[in-house]
């Protein structure tokens, strides 16, 4: 999977956003097609022409609740003086044998039922009086009274013209014409296509698998009785949500404790059903960085670029990073910060992309835009580093919400968009214009 050898340089150094960006996408690729069935295949990306082999509508029918008549029979037909046909019976949606409509004659038909033999177009039964001889119908008799079907007589109070309510088959594609081209991402509407046209399964990259594995002895799972210097493992469930959000299929594999043996046996369990792995905490410079400690020397070292390497990132959260791959089949692996506003835009920034990646997409990464700063209080930021502050973004402004520390998830649940305070940038006034990630 891994292709391009990290780039190299001395722990101190710190590097952009944009170079680590750059690094994980160039070991990533586009998974295998498969084929799918039309809704596992929802939200992938197609890899083959799709070409109709059944036009649309498949023959001519009816788009009203009505009856089928000749044009002539309906001529010059009013309220006053209505045309009085025959009922020679139903065509229901899905009839196969089609009765004949001869002259004087109509058949009721139903909406989506074909066009009889005979018939040249079809009068909605609110131009009749449904059969029933008291003036305009607003309906017809339900089946059930009448299981035989109609018989008797109908007066049509309206002319039609030829072909009037009629759905001509083929009217909406044609057997032949290009349904769909390679690249298209699968949403309900494409769905909705693929199976008009008879298609069940379809060749698509399939949706990654991404296992989200927390570290921390600290952590224990929500439900479960907080002790004393333990918090709740947020971090997992963030993460596996955010993958699903980026169209993975995600598997959450909650806090791993805080050593490495365990975490290495750990891992090589999940690789199996990994395309995609990302870890949360132990990447700093603790003593109980389990992470980094397990992963540093997982390289292979016959492949170039297999292993994982840890980073500093002139970025603030998310400072610490590691990323490279693991494994025989070198399955892509990112190792997120522990604190939790940290972890999440790490994902934003870097997991999202990565995933969309392999899904094949060229729409990989979220929407940005320019807004004006609001709110009471300057913006501060680091010098050298980028920095991510949390906002609520509304008609091209932008308030930030809470502070900048990376343990505050309260002020996260309030955003809805990463304020960019750029590497040159020591403060920001309100009024200025920044760039804003959309976080959807
Ligand atoms: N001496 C230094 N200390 C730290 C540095 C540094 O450069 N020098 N960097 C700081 C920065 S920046 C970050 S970010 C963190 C990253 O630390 P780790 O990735 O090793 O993460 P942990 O130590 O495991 O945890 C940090 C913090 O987050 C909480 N946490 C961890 N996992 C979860 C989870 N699943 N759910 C909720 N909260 C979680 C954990 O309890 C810690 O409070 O290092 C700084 N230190
Ligand atoms: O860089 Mo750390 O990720 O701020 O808290």
């Amino acid at each position: 999977m891994s292709t391009a050898a990290p780039r190299t340089a001395g722990p101190d150094h710190l590097w952009s956003v944009d170079e680590h960006l750059d690094d994980i996408l160039a070991t990533v690729r586009p998974l295998e097609p498969i084929e799918l069935n039309l809704l596992d295949a929802q939200g992938c990306v197609l890899v083959e022409d799709i070409t109709v082999t059944v036009s649309l509508p498949p023959f001519d029918n009816s788009s009203m609740d009505g009856y089928a008549v000749r044009v002539a029979d309906v001529a010059g037909a009013s309220e006053q003086y209505p045309a009085a046909l025959e009922v020679v019976g139903d065509v229901a949606a899905g009839a196969a044998d089609l009765l004949h409509v001869g002259p004087g004659q109509a058949a009721r038909i139903m909406t989506g039922a074909p066009l009889p033999p005979g018939a040249e177009t079809v009068v909605p039964v609110e131009w009749t009086d449904g059969g029933l001889g008291e003036g305009p119908a607003a309906g017809m008799r339900a089946r059930s009274l009448a299981p035989e079907g109609a018989t008797g007589q109908v007066n049509v109070y309206r002319p039609a013209e030829a072909r009037a309510h009629v759905r001509a088959m083929g009217s909406d594609v044609r057997a032949g014409d290009r349904a769909l081209d390679a690249g298209t991402v699968l949403g309900p509407p494409q769905i909705s296509l693929l199976a008009a046209i008879g298609r069940g399964t379809v060749r698509v990259r399939p949706r990654p698998r991404v296992v989200v594995l927390s570290t921390g002895s600290e952590l224990v799972q929500p439900d479960e009785e907080l002790r004393s210097g333990q918090i709740y493992d947020s971090n997992s469930f963030a993460l596996t949500a955010a993958a699903r959000d980026a169209g993975a299929i995600a598997y959450r594999v909650g806090a791993v404790a805080d050593d490495a043996a365990t975490l290495r046996d750990t891992i090589e369990d999940q690789l199996v059903r990994a395309d995609l792995m990302v870890t949360t905490g132990g990447v700093s410079v603790g003593a109980y960085d389990v992470v980094k400690e397990a992963l540093s020397h997982a390289g292979d070292e016959d492949e170039p670029g297999s292993g994982v390497e840890f980073r500093k990132l002139a970025m603030q959260p998310g400072k610490p990073q590691g990323f490279g791959s693991i494994g025989p089949d070198h399955t892509p692996l990112l190792a997120l910060p522990g604190n939790p506003v940290s972890s999440y835009v790490s994902f934003e920034l870097f997991v999202r992309p990565a995933i969309r990646t392999l899904m094949g997409l060229t729409d990989i990464h979220r929407p940005r835009v320019r807004a004006q700063l609001t709110g009471d209080r300057e913006l501060t930021s680091p010098r050298g580093r980028r920095q991510f502050l949390r906002g609520r973004y509304a008609d091209g402004a932008v308030t930030p919400v809470g502070g900048a520390g990376s343990h505050l998830v309260a002020a996260l649940a309030q955003a809805n968009a990463l304020i960019v305070v750029p590497e040159d940038a020591r403060s920001v006034a309100p009024g200025a214009e920044v760039d804003v990630v959309l976080l959807g």
